[in-house]
């Protein structure tokens, strides 16, 4: 006989945005049941950002050994002991896993049960040898990788980013299939790390953003080594004796390992959402501006919704539907403000519109841009790599900024402000920014807006009539 336990509010799995509501609430005094099926913390600390950000760490090191000689120092070709590089991998998993722990939120107050939802009903569901019955539910179960129907991948051992952090052995040569962020950013760590590497993309690396971003990364990961096939589709895959080989539209390509990173899908079937009341498709479940699904008492945060996959989206998702559930404030879903960073080197940030949607949406944009080549900071630092660009309607609105350079996602901070509170761009041109650092590039772009303006005719007769003054 099933144990019933009743709650204000149950979420259903404990990655970034299911964790977030549940802490929210349980410390708002709301009786919270979280329900996770695996690992606390989701794909984000144990299989996604964290590890792959570690990894990238371990990368970044050797890469700056082996080019040194730059800075008057000797560059080396550092041993690269990979099984070594996976514990440090784990070591950055394990210092942040308390932080997403069982024991912390049962501190907080929540009751977690380590078990798989299935909904039984629109306000109840089964959870190992619970029956659960709340006044509100949040579907926050993410998404996992996507596996195509291509002929072959069934025989043919491959990873995903489920697996590719367990790997202890560096691959010798490893074929990616997919240039999104998850491609790009395994491909030139694995790459820096001591590997083969080859990057197969239908179309072009990080088709999100605008051209002029990517071409910079492109640059890098070719200068890197990584054999980069764009405009190229693997359409089959097989197990040879010394590997595994893909075809593609253009040709065969023969490695020891595969990692196939081709997007996402969102993980529903097992939720059994059709007693429940709650609508999905292919892209994940359907919600409407306020996170609410098709049952008004069910919402859906993260990956699971099938927008912007990202942990910041499903952190904020999270804030959406605690205003909306306990403060009972109609709060909309504004996931289009959000930034992104493609943490390769040099790193892709981007806020807002980028040019080709500006370009679509408005009809008379403006583009400020200021390469790192003019920042004496990245002059110092010998990687002048990249550029500021921002993206603005004819008054000025910030509509978007994009930046490829160094520590590109942490220069993007001010710009994110500005997309979400409608800056003007004037308010860049009035900043301080302290010298040298890379921030100066962003004030120099918008200094570079006003620059047509600034000396044109019009202005050189003013300053000419002022003078009389003198
Ligand atoms: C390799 C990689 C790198 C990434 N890097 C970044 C990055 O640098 N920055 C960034 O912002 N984003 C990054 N992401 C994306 C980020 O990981 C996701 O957007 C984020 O984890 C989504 O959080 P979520 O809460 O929606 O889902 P998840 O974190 O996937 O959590 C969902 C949880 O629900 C559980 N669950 C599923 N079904 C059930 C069920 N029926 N019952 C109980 N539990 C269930 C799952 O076990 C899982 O733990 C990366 C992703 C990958 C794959
Ligand atoms: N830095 C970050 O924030 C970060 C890092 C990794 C992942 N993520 C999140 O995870 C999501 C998934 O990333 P992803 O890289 O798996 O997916 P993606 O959808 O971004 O990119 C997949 C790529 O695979 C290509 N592709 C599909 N089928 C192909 C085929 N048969 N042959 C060759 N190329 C093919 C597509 O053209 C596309 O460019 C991202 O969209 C992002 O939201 C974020």
């Amino acid at each position: 006989m099933p144990q019933t336990l009743k709650a204000d509010l149950c979420v259903i799995g404990a990655g970034s945005g299911g964790l977030s509501i549940a802490a929210g609430a349980a410390q708002l005094g709301r009786k919270v049941i979280l329900i996770e099926k695996g690992e606390m913390g989701g794909d984000c600390l144990n299989t996604g950002c964290v590890p792959s950000k570690a990894l990238i760490a371990a990368a970044a090191r050797a890469h700056a050994m082996r080019n040194a000689g730059k800075y008057g120092l000797t560059a080396i070709d550092p041993d690269i002991d990979f099984a070594a590089v996976m514990d440090h991998v784990h070591a950055a998993i394990a210092a942040i896993e308390p932080n997403d722990s069982q024991e912390r939120f049962e501190k907080l107050g929540v009751k977690v049960l380590r078990e798989k939802a299935t909904f039984t009903g629109p306000r109840e569901l089964e959870a190992g040898e619970y029956n659960v019955k709340a006044k509100h539910f949040v579907i926050a179960t993410g998404s996992r990788p996507f596996i195509p129907p291509i002929e072959g991948f069934k025989e043919t051992p491959f990873f995903t980013n489920e697996t590719i952090f367990q790997n202890k052995a560096r691959p010798v040569h490893l074929i990616i299939i997919g240039g999104g962020p998850i491609g790009v950013e395994m491909a030139q760590a694995h790459r820096r790390l001591g590997s083969e590497t080859t990057l197969i993309e239908g179309g072009t690396i990080l088709n999100r953003e605008d051209s002029d971003l990517t071409s910079v990364v492109r640059e890098q990961l070719l200068s890197d080594g990584v054999q980069l096939l764009e405009h190229t589709k693997a359409a089959r895959a097989e197990k040879t004796e010394s590997g595994i080989r893909i075809t593609t539209d253009k040709g065969t390509v023969d490695g020891t390992h595969l990692l196939i990173a081709v997007g996402r899908k969102p993980v529903v079937e097992e939720l059994n959402l059709g007693p429940a009341g709650v609508d999905y498709d292919e892209r994940g479940v359907k919600t409407d501006a306020r996170l609410r699904t098709s049952n008004k008492r069910i919402y859906a945060v993260g990956d699971v919704t099938g927008g912007r996959q990202f942990t910041h989206v499903a952190g904020y998702h999270a804030s959406v539907v605690v205003r909306n559930i306990l403060f009972k404030m109609p709060s909309k879903n504004r996931e289009n403000f959000s930034p992104r960073v493609t943490y390769c080197d040099p790193e892709l940030a981007q806020v807002g519109l980028t040019e080709n949607e500006a370009r679509e949406k408005h009809k008379d944009i403006r583009i400020a841009t200021w390469p790192f080549t003019d920042n004496d900071r990245a002059i110092t630092e010998k990687d002048t790599r990249g550029h500021v660009k921002i993206i603005t309607n004819k008054k000025g609105l910030i509509l978007g900024a994009g930046i490829v350079g160094k520590e590109a996602g942490d220069l993007l901070a001010p710009w994110i402000m500005a997309v979400t509170e409608g800056l003007k761009i004037r308010a860049f041109t009035d900043m301080i920014a302290p010298y040298p650092t890379r921030s100066e590039a962003g004030k120099r772009a918008a200094g570079a807006w006003y620059t047509p303006t600034l000396f044109s005719n019009k202005t050189r007769s003013l300053v000419r009539l002022l003078s009389t003054f003198d």
